[in-house]
Parts: C-alpha cells; structure tokens; sequence
C-alpha cells in the first residue's frame, strides 16, 4: 500500500452536485504530485477533502496505512498553503508564521528556534518585525511558506500558490518550493491550472476534468503518450495540431493531402479503415530543415501567415491543406511573413484518436 491512498472518493455537493466522481489515486512518501485541469474541475474540492477542510461524501482516504476521513483537520499532520497566502494583516511576519505553533501551545524555545530556522532557508530574517502589508508578493508567500513549513508536517498541500505572483518571481518560487520539498522530504499535492508548473515540477500528474481523472502519469508520459485527446490539448504549449482525416491502409488522407503512417501504428488501425479520425502534431514534429534526407517523409508546403517570436523558438502559423497549424522552428531559422515554408512531419510522433471518444487508438 502506498503512503496516501484515495480510494473511490466522490464528492456531492446538496446532496445532488456530483464534483469529484470515482477519484482513485496512490501517492508514495517524498512525492511531488500535481493535480492540473480546467477552472471548475474539482482540483481544490479534493485537496480541501485531503486536508480535512471538506468531508468525504464517500470513499477512502488511507494515510500511513489508517483511514483518516473522520480525523479532524487539525489532527492530519499536514500544513496547507492558498493561493492568495491568508496572512492576519494585523500580525508581523513573524507571529504570522508562529501562529499554528501557539495555538498548538509550542513552548517560546522551540518556536523561536524552528522561526530562525526556517526564516533563514526563505531568506525572511530582515522582515520578520515588519507586516504582511509592508513585503512583496513574493516575500508574503514566503511567509505563507514559512508557515507551512514550522509545522513539521510530513505532507504539504499547496493550492495555487504562485498563481499571484508575475512571470518571473513565479519560476524563481517554483524552484525554490521544490528544493525545500526535497530539503524536507515531504510529501507535497500541488494544485494548480497552469501546465507548464506542473510539468517542470511535479514527479506525478493528475490531468482531471468534470471531476474524473483523465490520466496520471509522469509529465513526460503525458506528453508523448496522453491518454485521449483532452490530456493531449491540455498539455503543451503552443496546443497541438488537431487535424480531421479519414483512415487509408497505411496513410491519413486530411483535404487534399496525405500523411503516411509508420507500420507500427497502422497495423493497429484496420477497425477505423475508411473512417474519420483525429491525428494530433505537436508544433515541434513537424520538420523544416534537412527534410530532404529524410527521404520516405512526404513534404508540404504552406505560406507564414504569423510569427510568434519566443525567444529560443517561434511558432509560425500557416496552413496544412485547409487547416491552420502551427509550426515550432528554432528563431535562428529566418523565416518572414509571407514566406513559403516546407515542412514534412515526424512520423514516429503522429497521435492519433477516436473521433468519437477522443480517446488515444
Ligand atoms: N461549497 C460548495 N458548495 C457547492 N458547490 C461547490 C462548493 N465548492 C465548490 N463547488 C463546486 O464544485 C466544483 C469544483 O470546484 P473546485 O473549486 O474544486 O474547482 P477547481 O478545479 O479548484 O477550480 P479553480 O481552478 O477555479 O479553483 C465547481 O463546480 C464548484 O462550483
């Protein structure tokens, strides 16, 4: 058995609001796992059912081997942090982070002790007499952090907590909530919207949708192997290319043109021959240089209608017979507006799905 179990857990709300429907995930000690998907989803429902905040309509939460459903939260050895830091304005820095431990009636000693530790891995020492209203966004989830962090729980429930904070101070937190994750071995569940904090932090992701899970699986998995085609869109960014086509023998006729399949995967196609599909292209898998030593690929050409330029990277948006798609080329490549593109498609990294299902064939 793992180290958090959550069996069959449904979650009613007025006895007819179905959020959380037949949730079963197992979470081993030390993991970072994130819960991902769309406003609405159910993602903050289940951590609040976690951590004692909202009860279990029913279904098991098994910690450490014993069922906790009916253990207050108080009493769940776990520290929680919100997104938008529930910090008293009233109270310093510092008694905003002793507050759990005083109400807990710690002794001064070991609070004074555990703040000085903490305040210094969060680099807090200078603010500790100043208030919540005189630190910067990122400073006050620190704080929220810190906490957190004095608790000595072994699990860490996180919603949303840098979805506040600006592009830049989001990926400096993000790193420094996963070394204090492995500084402290704990077990963190991580709730955010946001893809791509998932993907560069978590060990394990949860993709739900309308209260169902969609997927677990490593980041990696759901990038290259996502179960359907919700977790395809979901994951990665620019959105994958979602072309209509119709299933040939060996090859996808889309409009006019057509995209030769690799054996392996058409050998596994013969109940969906001469009908409608779905193929997904990452905007990465399409090829625009040397495609002509890849000699079995066929080429494509298609005129830039718009450059995103990214950085490393830009996307060029041009069309694939009648679709618009988007094409991920390094920005060393000068491409112009108006230009003319080749491009062939990496066939090892087609997706296909069911029209009718979504799911992944
Ligand atoms: N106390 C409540 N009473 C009734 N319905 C609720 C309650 N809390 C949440 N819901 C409903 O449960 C569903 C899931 O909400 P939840 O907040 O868990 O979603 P979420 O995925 O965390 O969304 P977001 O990313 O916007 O925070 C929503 O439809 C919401 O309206």
């Amino acid at each position: 058995m793992s180290y958090i179990e959550l069996s069959k857990i449904y979650k009613v709300y007025n006895e007819k609001n179905l959020v959380i429907d037949d949730f079963n995930l197992s979470i081993e000690k030390n993991e970072f796992v994130a819960l991902i998907g769309p406003s609405g989803c159910g993602k903050s429902t289940l951590l609040r059912m976690i951590s004692g905040l909202e009860d279990i309509t029913y279904g098991d939460l098994i910690i450490d081997g014993k069922r906790m459903n009916d253990i207050h939260a108080k009493d769940r050895d776990m520290s929680m942090v919100f997104q938008n830091y529930a910090l008293y304005p009233h109270l310093t820095n510092y008694d905003n982070i002793a507050f759990g431990l005083k109400l807990r009636k710690e002794s001064k000693e070991v609070i004074k002790e555990r703040l000085s530790s903490v305040a210094k891995m969060l680099d807090l020492e200078n603010y500790l007499e100043a208030y919540p209203s005189e630190l910067s966004g990122g400073q006050r989830q620190r704080v929220a952090l810190g906490r957190a962090m004095v608790q000595n729980s072994h699990i860490f429930l996180m919603d949303e907590p840098l979805s506040n904070l600006d592009a830049k101070l989001r990926n400096r937190m993000r790193i420094e909530i996963l070394k204090l994750h492995k500084q402290l071995n704990v077990t963190t569940i991580y709730v955010t919207h946001d893809q791509v904090e998932a993907m560069t932090m978590a060990d394990k992701i949860v993709v739900m949708d309308k209260g169902e899970v969609q997927q677990i699986g490593k980041p990696k998995e759901l990038y290259y192997n996502p179960a359907n085609l919700f977790v395809a869109k979901f994951i990665g960014d620019p959105d994958i290319n979602i072309l209509g086509g119709t299933l040939q023998q060996s090859s996808v006729q889309i409009g006019q043109s057509v995209i030769e399949l690799n054996p392996s995967l058409y050998q596994k196609l013969d109940e969906y021959e001469g009908k409608e599909i779905l193929v997904g292209i990452r905007a990465e898998d399409f090829r625009t240089e040397n495609i002509y030593v890849e000699s079995a690929e066929k080429q494509y050409r298609g005129m830039i209608e718009l450059i995103e330029m990214r950085g490393d990277s830009s996307i060029l948006m041009t069309k694939f017979d009648d679709n618009e798609i988007t094409i991920k080329v390094p920005s060393s490549q000068n491409y112009e507006l108006g230009d003319n593109i080749d491009f062939s498609v990496n066939q090892s990294r087609i997706l296909l799905f069911d029209k009718e299902t979504g799911e992944r064939i």
